[in-house]
């Protein structure tokens, strides 16, 4: 008990007077789990209720143990909650293990029971030893940042916390509390078998280290909590220095090479990361320190240009300085449409491009998205294209012209949308204007006398793969 108390005191995990929801299924762990929280619940007034998924596995045997729960909560005087689960017709529905479908499902009932009861934490039986296979396994794997840690004492769940009381405690010190309070806790079979990778490190690991050091498992514990707090540091540092080093929008990200190379190499790496878990909505399983360290390989190369297929068509394109990240997609077609005036161009982009013939001036500062040119300084009929290579404009201001393709590197527009940007050019085939973008040298200022072609672009819903400053803040 006093390690049990001492851990939820360093950790913080329980609050006095908070109801408290625990996951038993009726093995060692969470049934000594359960009884140290009803010997505490009444000092610290615990509102206590006990949660247990029968996963249908052993049919009868798992019934068993959800009815061996039920007549254990009822006995003590414990809310009893519980649900059928069939993992293994999940496991087939969702191509997933019969482990991984075991823990989704428990985790929806976990999380339909916590906003049903409006609880403050979810109590689970994980203990020290876990701690130390846990980490092990994910060394041995490959595991990265805060991965390496194994399991946190608290961390957010369903507005609120999943707790692991029992970190501090070893197995043996688990099933010696459940023969001294005559527990009779459930043995799972499955916790034997040697298919598992969990059981082989527990049953030819752990042994050896016990032997060297039978508090192995504190020293794993004291690990796990320095890694997660320079993982905290280091992580809210890459943000930090990160901030001026990428660019994001809606599905891309782009970085200065130069500016991340500046950085010492464990805020790179922590940099790739930050945008990979960025670009992923969820992070695909394949994915690796071995990407990480393929990007990181890219950017250092000596040739100006690169590119690294990333999972799940993530796709980084290094171009001198700049290293943009994009999902690959089809690449668009080319087009070429004639622009009526007046009259209209529907673009494949989903937005328009409108013409008049006026003899009014339309008003004062009109934008990027509008331009008014005279009509005899320009050959019908106009067109709008998409680009090609060598396309060349007059911006308004400047002498000389300016490469398209800089003006949208300068604009930081991504490549894919790129392909499909607007180019206004008239019959002679001189590019007149990129909607949107920039003002054009063959803006009118001066009102006088004369026909005018007055050109207005709508833009469609969002663009993907534009800049969207405001939504992103940088
Ligand atoms: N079917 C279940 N119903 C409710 N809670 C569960 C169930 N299975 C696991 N849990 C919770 O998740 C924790 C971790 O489960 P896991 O299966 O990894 O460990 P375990 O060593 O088998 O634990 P136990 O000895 O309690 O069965 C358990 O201690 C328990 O708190």
């Amino acid at each position: 008990m006093v390690p049990f108390i001492q851990f939820i005191q360093k950790h913080k995990l329980i609050e006095p007077s908070s109801t408290i929801l625990a996951g038993v299924s009726g093995g060692p762990d969470s049934l000594s789990l359960l009884h140290m929280l009803l010997r505490i619940r009444k000092e610290w007034e615990l509102n206590l209720v006990v949660l247990h998924v029968d996963h249908m596995f052993r049919g009868k045997e798992s019934e068993e143990e959800m009815e061996f729960v039920r007549s254990f909560c009822r006995e003590h005087d414990v809310p009893f909650e519980s649900c059928q689960a069939d993992a293994g017709a999940y496991a087939i529905s969702h191509q997933m293990s019969a482990q991984e479908a075991a823990r989704a499902c428990r985790y929806q009932f976990f999380e339909k029971m916590m906003n049903q009861y409006q609880a403050s934490a979810l109590a689970l039986g994980h203990h020290g030893d876990d701690q130390v296979e846990t980490i092990l396994m994910r060394l041995v794997r490959g595991g990265k940042g805060t991965a390496l840690a194994g399991i946190q004492p608290k961390r957010e769940f369903a507005g609120g916390f999943i707790i692991r009381p029992l970190l501090g405690m070893t197995r043996q010190e688990i099933l010696d509390y459940c023969e001294k309070e005559r527990l009779a806790p459930r043995f799972d079979p499955s916790n034997e078998k040697d298919t598992y990778t969990r059981n082989r490190f527990r049953k030819r690991i752990l042994p050896f280290l016990k032997e060297e050091n039978p508090q192995v498992h504190e020293k794993f514990q004291a690990f796990s909590e320095n890694l997660t707090e320079d993982e905290r540091y280091l992580q809210e540092l890459t943000e930090h220095e990160m901030n001026t080093v990428w660019r994001r929008g809606d599905g891309f990200a782009e970085l200065e090479i130069d500016l991340l190379k500046r950085l010492p190499l464990p805020l790179q790496r922590r940099g790739i990361q930050l945008i990979l878990n960025y670009l992923y909505k969820s992070v695909p399983s394949s994915l690796s320190s071995i990407h990480t360290e393929s990007v990181l390989s890219l950017l250092s190369q000596s040739h100006p240009s690169g590119s690294l297929h990333l999972p799940n068509g993530l796709k980084a394109v290094k171009s001198y300085n700049l290293c943009m990240f994009t999902f690959e997609q089809a690449e668009p077609e080319p087009y070429h449409l004639e622009l009526p005036i007046p009259g209209e161009a529907m673009l494949p982009s989903g937005g328009r491009i409108e013409a008049k013939l006026i003899t009014e001036s339309p008003g004062a500062d009109r934008g990027k998205n509008s331009l008014l040119i005279k009509r005899d300084k320009v050959l019908l009929p106009l067109s709008v294209r998409s680009r090609k290579n060598g396309d060349k404009l007059k911006l308004k201001g400047m002498n000389g012209t300016k490469k398209v393709k800089d003006i949208f590197i300068d604009k930081k527009i991504a490549i894919e949308a790129r392909n499909q940007w607007p180019v206004l050019e008239d019959a002679n085939g001189t590019i007149l204007w990129l909607p949107g973008l920039t003002k054009s040298a063959w803006e009118e200022n001066d009102w006088s006398e004369g026909e005018f072609i007055f050109l207005q672009y709508h833009q469609q819903g969002s663009s993907r793969g534009q800049n969207t400053h405001d939504e992103t803040g940088y």
